[in-house]
């Protein structure tokens, strides 16, 4: 029998991946893949569109415990009209792996207006690059989505905040970005966006208004904050030293997702709101016993789970009203 030769087993595996994940451009090296083309996730807005009615208007990123599973009383639950989908089925995407996370879309109606949901969103710590963690937004802006809820959970950092507590997102600091680790990182198509897009305007000033006279309506503005949030890659919760540091330039509250899928908005010009639920308070000094988990995270998203439905459906409603583009 010959002897295999590697090579032969890398070039055959490569033949195999190009054919089921048709990936394009690369980096300096030529060898890291950096995204779908257009016309891949055209493929896959058209399959979606195939299976629904109604484009949607607002698209909505259920993060742990924020609807990403599937409850009574849950955001997603309370999606009229709901087509389920789960993302196995669908062509070119991920499939979801953490614990909470659901794995599907939605798409229906929240107080009248045609949404998808995406319950149960990719992090990069599962293993997907930035611009695979980013590609359902993609597909939502083929889709027709023109505003984008992103919500997620996270460690209080700001020393007011206190657990089950919202923090309306005014701004992100993209540290992975820092590293050079962009979801829009590679070969750049003007379709989607420029190659050089803006961030200052990230988090919609109309919306985070809109959020916080809400708030007020439904008396829940006690626990509304507005703040700064950071996505580290995880999938580990941080060092003491590592939270001081974050303290320190500024930031509120910390995560591990968001922050990419904001930025791939933003560049295909979908308006963005930013929404966390305080899960846990991050662990700024070596006495305490405590040590953060994603049991707490997940408890606190199911206690929340009621108002965190009113809160955002209001929001749906009022968000669809104000955008001038929305039909
Ligand atoms: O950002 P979401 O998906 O809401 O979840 C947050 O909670 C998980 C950790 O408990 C991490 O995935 C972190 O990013
Ligand atoms: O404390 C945290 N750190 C990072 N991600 C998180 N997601 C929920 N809580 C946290």
């Amino acid at each position: 029998m010959a002897p295999i030769n590697a090579n032969d087993i890398v070039e055959k595996n490569c033949l195999v991946t190009q054919k089921v994940l048709p990936e394009i451009g690369s980096d300096c090296n030529g060898n890291e893949k950096t995204g779908y083309s257009y016309e891949t996730l055209v493929e896959t807005a058209n399959f979606l569109l195939s299976r629904i009615s109604e484009k949607p208007n607002i698209g909505i990123i259920c993060g742990s415990g924020m609807g990403s599973y599937w409850k009574e009383g849950s955001l997603a639950e309370s999606i009229t009209d709901g087509v389920r989908i789960p993302y196995e089925d669908i062509p070119n995407f991920p499939i979801s792996t953490v614990e909470g996370h659901h794995g599907q879309l939605v798409f229906g109606h929240i107080e009248g207006v045609s949404v998808v949901a995406m319950q149960g969103r990719f992090h990069y710590y599962e293993g997907y690059p930035l611009w695979k963690c980013c590609l359902p937004v993609r597909v939502m802006k083929l889709l027709g989505v023109k505003i984008l809820i992103a919500t997620n959970a996270a460690g209080g950092l700001n020393p007011n905040y206190k657990i089950g507590d919202l923090m309306i997102v005014r701004d992100h600091i993209n540290m992975m970005g820092f590293a050079g680790n962009n979801p829009l990182h590679g070969p750049n198509d003007e379709r989607f966006g420029p190659r050089f897009p803006p961030m200052n305007k990230a988090y919609n000033y109309e919306f985070r208004k809109i959020a916080k006279e809400v708030a007020k309506e439904l008396n829940i503005d006690h626990i509304v904050r507005e703040g700064v949030y950071t996505c580290l890659g995880g999938p580990n919760f941080e060092t003491v030293a590592e939270l001081n540091m974050l303290k320190m330039v500024g930031v509120d509250a910390v995560g591990m997702s968001t922050v990419h899928e904001v930025i791939t908005a933003r560049h295909c010009d979908i308006k963005v709101f930013g929404l966390s639920l305080i899960t846990n308070e991050c662990i700024t000094n070596y006495d305490q016993d405590a040590e953060a988990n994603h049991e707490e995270v997940l408890d606190v998203g199911r206690m929340r789970q009621e108002m965190l439905r009113k809160y955002v459906s209001c929001l749906v409603k009022k968000f669809s009203q104000a955008d001038p583009d929305a039909p």
